[in-house]
């Protein structure tokens, strides 16, 4: 069909192949053409191919325009503005036909469609807004860079195209676009009626600034899902009311009284985040400004301030925070020297909680690092869970009854879902309907990942907190066993002391006994420590049963709610099928907003309820942790003073034992001296069953020491045998 030298084959009703390649489908068609998807088989390349569609009625223009197309395409080389392709040689044009236009094929579709989807009724998610501005800014620059003005610049005519798994928004259609001359204006009227600059629609002289209405009126429609001026309203009318509104105004509507009201601000609902709204406000402001020149903010440093201003919008790092008491929304951008302190100085201003209550909690339970820079907080956006939970330490026991209220226009239809509104108006009603039950959505995940956090870092405390209890319980009953074994000894010794005292073979006051004595009793005020640990001990493991209960908690297992999720699709089903309409009969059921009033009620009914449950979770995690925090300084308490008993153990063995070595060190110097004068001899048992007549008169005092050292080996063994007889296995191995 469209080759010269090709090979066609054509099977049963399927579409023709020529060199491979085959017709996949229609991509979509504008004023002047229609492009279609070609696949080639073999080699799995894909093509959009754009064909004239007014090839019968051609006039000079449409060929003229037609060339400009292909021929700026060819130059023009952006990552943000489609690129021309070769056209595959099989699928070329006869001799007086215009030659095709073959582009890369971008899967994603167009922005048009992109909004047309009842979720995006209320404008786009925040990341989606950030993406698409940055990538169109950038192709817009570029183009008038080259001094191209784009003319047709709209959602029908913005593509998205995947790549490695990035949304890339690409700008196609250059049929309209203008060469621009150095210090030329152009005055010819082209372009579509709803995003055209006015200059351009009152077929005045324009400049480049023409692209910035479009550009704008794009990025209002995407912030907030409708036209910013007066959407409905015919092209005449339209033009003498808003050519009124002041430089600042960057939408206009008509109030209940159908009087026009201009507004500076974004307003509810949209999906931005306060920190960035006032950012696009901003910027609106100067894209939407009516008279051209000052359009764009001007120059700043040679380079057009609206493309300075969205450098230092889209490169700003935010930090997201919830407030999960309030479920509010906090954001803060980030500079570089905003360290966490600070970050917390202004949490506090906000909301009231001091920094020494606020518990800050990334998802994954760790809490940021409050010595460090606040950049710890900031979570690439493009992450689905991109919020750093801010808890008051020791919770609060009160349950919140009361949540998000409706926004305005719902509760109207909520109070009086009969009565009918005229047709945009219901829509803009349904649209809020739309946003509040996804919102409802998006709240409750984002409350339950608090909730995991708030567990997360509950376990956290808890896996040290029980490291600690049972390095106590482990060290207590450890010291337990060595004071047991210490009195078990000294009882040991003040036996045998006693026995050599009333053999005579000692002389002694009975200092050193009464002091055994009293040591042996001190050490009985240890059995205390044992008894405060085994309360701690009991404490804990009814804290741990909680916890294991909270973690069977349903909310631990998933964070999605089934009924919410399915008012949110009813209202979106709802929705378009109200836009499709568009009133016809036979769908007398949309005629009232009974149906839909019946989703969101559901809806508010199912949250209240919902985020109560999981309200009173919160509070017993946080009542759990407040328990921990409560047990942990006695258990800390407890591991010093068994320490300090252990050491104390030791200092009372190692007196003793001094005490044994100085007995015989005074028993061996008797001997010395009853062993050089020749008289009686002397004979020491301190220990064991040693009997004083067992020993004989030594003259040899070489002899007496050898003794000595038996008597010593003994000792030790006989406290060898003292250890092995306890019991060994009922005290458990300390923690190394
Ligand atoms: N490269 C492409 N990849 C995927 N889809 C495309 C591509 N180019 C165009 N389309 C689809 O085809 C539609 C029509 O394309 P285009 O705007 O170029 O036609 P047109 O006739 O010049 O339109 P207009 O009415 O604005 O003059 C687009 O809105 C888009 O949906």
């Amino acid at each position: 069909m469209y080759t010269r030298n090709s090979t066609m084959i054509q099977q049963g009703n399927t579409k023709p192949t020529v060199d491979g390649w085959k017709e996949d489908k229609t991509l979509g068609s504008g004023g002047f053409g229609t492009v279609v998807l070609w696949k080639n088989e073999e080699t799995n390349e894909a093509v959009a191919i754009k064909r004239c569609r007014v090839q019968n009625e051609m006039t000079d223009k449409h060929r003229q325009r037609w060339s400009l197309e292909v021929d700026i395409m060819k130059r023009l080389d952006h990552p943000n503005v489609i690129s021309a392709r070769e056209v595959p040689p099989a699928l070329d044009v006869k001799e007086n036909e215009l030659p095709l236009l073959a582009m890369e094929y971008c899967s994603g579709g167009d922005l048009r469609k992109v909004l047309n989807k009842p979720e995006n009724c209320c404008g786009l998610k925040e990341y989606a807004i950030q993406c698409l501005v940055a990538d169109i800014a950038s192709a817009v620059e570029y183009l008038h860079g080259k001094r191209i003005i784009h003319r047709d610049l709209k959602p029908e005519n913005i593509v998205l195209s995947l790549i490695e798994e990035k949304i890339v928004y690409k700008l196609i259609d250059l049929g309209y676009a203008k060469e621009l001359d150095q210090g030329s204006v152009c005055t010819s009227f082209v372009g579509t009626l709803q995003y055209l600059a006015p200059e351009l629609f009152a077929s005045q002289k324009y400049t480049c600034t023409v692209d910035y209405w479009s550009f704008g009126t794009v990025v209002f429609e995407c912030i907030t899902g409708y036209r910013p001026f007066l959407p409905s309203t015919p092209p005449v009318a339209w033009h003498k009311e808003v050519c009124q509104k002041s430089p600042e105004d960057i939408s206009a509507i008509h109030d209940i009284n159908g009087d026009v009201k201009f507004s500076k601000k974004l307003l509810y609902p949209t999906s931005l985040c306060r920190t960035l709204q006032v950012y696009f406000e901003k910027w609106l402001q100067f894209m939407l400004r009516w008279d051209p020149k000052s359009r764009g903010g001007g120059l700043l440093d040679g380079r057009p301030r609206c493309f300075s201003l969205l450098d230092s919008m889209l490169n700003m790092k935010i930090i997201h925070i919830l407030n999960v008491a309030t479920n509010q929304l906090l954001s803060y951008p980030l500079t570089e020297e905003f360290s966490m302190q600070q970050l917390m100085k202004v949490i506090e201003q906000e909301t009231s909680i001091p920094v020494k209550e606020q518990d800050l909690l990334l998802a994954s339970g760790a809490s940021p690092d409050p010595k460090q820079s606040a950049a710890q907080c900031w979570i690439n956006p493009s992450d689905e869970d991109w919020v750093v939970f801010l808890f008051k330490k020791g919770g609060s026991s009160e349950i919140p009854t009361k949540f998000k209220p409706l926004p305005t226009r719902v509760q109207h239809i909520v109070r009086d879902p009969t009565t009918l509104l005229p047709h945009p108006e219901q829509k803009k009603a349904w649209a809020e309907c739309v946003f509040f039950c996804a919102e409802q959505v998006v709240d409750y995940k984002r409350l339950i990942l608090s909730q995991r956090a708030a567990m997360l870092s509950l376990l956290r405390t808890n896996s040290d907190f029980i490291r600690l209890k049972s390095k106590m319980v482990n060290e207590s009953d450890y010291m337990m066993a060595k004071i047991k074994f210490f009195q078990q000894s000294l009882r040991h010794d003040m036996a045998c002391y006693k026995d050599q005292l009333s053999n005579g073979n000692l002389t002694d006051s009975g200092e050193l006994y009464q002091k055994w004595l009293q040591s042996g009793e001190d050490m009985n005020e240890y059995g205390a420590i044992k008894e405060e640990c085994n309360r701690l001990d009991q404490q804990s493991t009814a804290l741990q049963t909680k916890i294991v209960e909270l973690q069977r908690s349903p909310f631990a297992r998933t964070n999605r709610n089934n009924v919410l999720e399915d008012m949110e699709k009813t209202s979106r089903d709802l929705y378009q099928e109200l836009r499709q309409s568009g009133r016809a009969p036979g769908r007398e059921n949309l005629r009232d907003h009974r149906p839909m009033v019946t989703a969101v009620v559901k809806c508010v009914m199912t949250r209240d309820k919902n985020l109560q449950d999981l309200y009173r979770h919160l509070v017993k995690i946080a009542s759990c942790k407040q328990e921990l925090y409560k047990i942990l300084p006695g258990i800390e308490r407890c591991c010093r003073d068994i320490s300090s008993a252990n050491e104390q153990l030791i200092k009372c063995q190692k007196r003793r034992q001094s005490e044994i070595w100085q007995l015989f060190r005074m028993v061996g110097g008797e001997i010395n001296r009853h062993g050089s004068s020749g008289q009686a001899s002397i004979s020491v048992s301190i220990y064991g069953n040693e009997s004083l007549e067992s020993l004989q008169v030594v003259e040899d005092s070489k002899e007496t020491h050898k003794k000595l050292g038996q008597m010593l080996q003994d000792v030790l063994q006989a406290q060898n045998d003292l250890t092995l007889n306890l019991d060994w296995d009922s005290i458990p191995l300390a923690d190394t």
